[in-house]
């Protein structure tokens, strides 16, 4: 039995707030492996603020570098843009894989916005992951009603692939105040310089 964190996002780009948060998970879940589902476009996003994906994907590829966190766009290969859909299809592809969503207290906010929301925590148990400034919002976030009821011990965290979804965990770990907005401010061309990057290794690679 293979155990994988799974960390959609939009990586735009990615940062190492994602490696730090992703490396906590991997030793704090015991995982084989933790992958970046490096998003082609958030259902909640404007499309028009998103870099490339093949950009958000390379920029993802630096951070991880070393690590058990794999960056894929497979949302792209299996043709979905919802999580649900997405863990629907990582399931059938692989039957014998254990998953467990993770996702930032920013996103716990958003969460009850997401399409078929209580379907997705029936599919897989839930890791929210502490982030500087959403901590006590998350706690009453919308979706906490629901999902209050099914919150398990840190105790018993290694054991979530024996969890009964749903079923979610709150994370502490080093808080981390990186964000892909904060990027994008300090540098809003960011981007530009890393296509020409990707362009340069492309060629490379060709020549
Ligand atoms: N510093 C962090 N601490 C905890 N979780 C984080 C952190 N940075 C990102 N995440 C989580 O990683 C996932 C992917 O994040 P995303 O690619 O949206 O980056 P972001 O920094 O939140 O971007 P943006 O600022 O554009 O919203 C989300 O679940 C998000 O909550
Ligand atoms: O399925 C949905 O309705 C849905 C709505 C908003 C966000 N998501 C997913 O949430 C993950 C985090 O996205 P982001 O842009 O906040 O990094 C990413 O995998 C998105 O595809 C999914």
């Amino acid at each position: 039995m293979t155990r994988i964190g799974l960390l959609g996002g939009s990586f735009n780009p990615a940062h190492g707030g994602h490696r730090a948060i992703s490396l906590f998970a991997i030793r704090a879940l015991e995982l084989d492996e933790l992958w970046w589902l490096v998003s082609p476009g958030n259902p909640l996003k404007d499309p028009e603020s998103m870099a490339p994906l093949e950009v958000r994907l390379a920029s993802a590829r630096t951070q991880a570098r070393g690590t058990r966190i794999r960056p894929t766009a497979i949302e792209t290969e299996l043709d979905t843009r919802y999580t649900v859909d997405t863990l629907a299809a990582l399931k059938s592809r692989y039957p014998s894989h254990k998953f467990i969503w993770l996702m930032g207290a920013d996103n716990l906010l958003q969460f009850h916005h997401w399409r078929a929301w209580r379907e997705i925590a029936r599919r897989v148990p839930i890791a929210v992951i502490a982030r500087p400034g959403y901590n006590r919002a998350a706690h009453a976030a919308p979706a906490m009603g629901w999902l209050r009821r099914f919150v398990r011990p840190v105790a018993d965290l290694r054991n979530w692939t024996n969890w009964r979804p749903p079923a979610l965990v709150l994370l502490r770990f080093v808080p981390d105040p990186r964000s892909a907005t904060r990027i994008r401010q300090a540098d809003p061309h960011w981007h530009r310089r890393a296509l020409s990057r990707v362009d340069l290794s492309r060629r490379t690679h060709s020549s």
